[in-house]
């Protein structure tokens, strides 16, 4: 019997793009909510409660509010896509490259909660470090990244896009975040098993999807030993047998003059760089994704097909 699956937010950008994915599948039977009715409780309570799995693709307080007209029915499997309970203890964290028996986690887990974009390409470089002690404890982690304008969801697209309007954006690319305090930090450090919160510093560019997140590192200041090849070796081994996740051959990202953005757009994949010249001074980690890929509705339809093989 096909899973009854119902997308909360299913008229949204994420929310979009995941039924899209699901387009022709005979394995799910997607639940569905007209447009008009989106906001109406009622209907999305009644509809959450008839779901095997229910997909939020909501903001964060709609989201605990989905949560709770759940709460009780132990019959309905949730995947949410807002930040908010990317650190909570309880819920699985959908990064199933994660480490050795995250796939496992997920595949047997109630709730799971979807990473962000930009974690995604944060957590996927740093984790493998700090695993292997290479990058020690202290160090001071900058994550610097450009989102495509979608990751902002219908608000961005519409100040982007539509230039008649009042709040209309004509930047082709912009700095946010700039208090430093912004909501994907917490979940970088639990993630990326860091003692520090790392400094994150986002944009944006006049691209509809796609996004690069950079970690820039000293090697100096990382464990003794550590080297441009070693770092790559580590990213390479945990890594290994995956097919979502590919680390670029150290010969193949010497020879790149450039990385675009927008190389992964409408993929789930995200590709690792490690960029440095052998026997310099700094390394810079490169994860390139699609933010509504990887970054989003690819790893919540990742997530779901694991869960539906438990
Ligand atoms: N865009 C991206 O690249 C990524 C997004 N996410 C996460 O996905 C979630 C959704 O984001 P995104 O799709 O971009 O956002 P959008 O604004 O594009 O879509 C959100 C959808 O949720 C609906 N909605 C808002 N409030 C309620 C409510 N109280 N009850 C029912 N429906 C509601 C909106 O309806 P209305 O049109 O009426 O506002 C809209 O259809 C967010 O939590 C975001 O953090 C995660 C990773 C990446
Ligand atoms: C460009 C842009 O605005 N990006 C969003 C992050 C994407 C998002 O809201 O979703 P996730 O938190 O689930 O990744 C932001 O910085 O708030």
């Amino acid at each position: 019997m096909a899973a009854k699956i119902f997308i909360d937010g299913e008229h949204g950008t994420t929310g979009l793009q995941i039924r899209t994915r699901m387009a022709g599948r005979r394995d799910v039977e997607l639940l569905s909510i007209p447009e008009a009715e989106r906001r109406n409780a009622a209907m999305r309570e009644d509809l959450l409660n008839s779901a095997d799995i229910a997909i939020l693709c909501l903001p964060d307080d709609a989201s605990k509010e989905a949560v709770s007209m759940l709460a009780g029915n132990n019959n309905v499997r949730i995947i949410d896509t807002s930040t908010a309970y990317r650190v909570a203890p309880d819920w699985a964290y959908g990064f199933a490259e994660l480490d050795k028996g995250q796939a496992e986690k997920i595949r047997s887990a109630r709730h799971v909660s979807n990473p962000g974009c930009y974690p995604t390409g944060a957590v996927s470089l740093l984790r493998p470090l700090r695993n292997a002690r290479l990058l020690p404890d202290g160090y001071p982690v900058s994550v610097n990244a450009v989102s495509g304008y979608t990751g902002g969801g219908k608000q961005l697209i519409g100040q982007m896009e539509d230039a008649s309007r009042e709040d209309a954006l004509s930047a082709n690319n912009f700095l946010y975040g700039l208090t430093l305090k912004h909501k994907h930090v917490p979940e970088m450090k639990t993630h990326g098993l860091l003692d520090r919160a790392p400094l994150f510093s986002p944009s944006v560019g006049r691209f509809a999807q796609g996004m690069i997140v950079q970690v820039p590192l000293f090697l100096e200041d990382l464990q003794d030993g550590a080297t441009v090849e070693k770092i790559h070796a580590t990213l390479v081994e945990h890594y290994a047998g995956q097919d979502i996740v590919s680390v670029v051959s150290l010969d193949e990202s010497a020879k790149l003059p450039r990385v675009d953005a927008e190389e992964l757009v409408n993929t789930d994949r995200m590709k690792l760089f490690v960029f440095g010249t052998p026997g310099g001074a700094h390394v810079n980690l490169v994860a390139l994704l699609d933010n509504l890929g990887k970054g989003a509705s690819g790893a919540a339809v990742q997530n779901m097909d694991l869960m539906l093989s438990a």
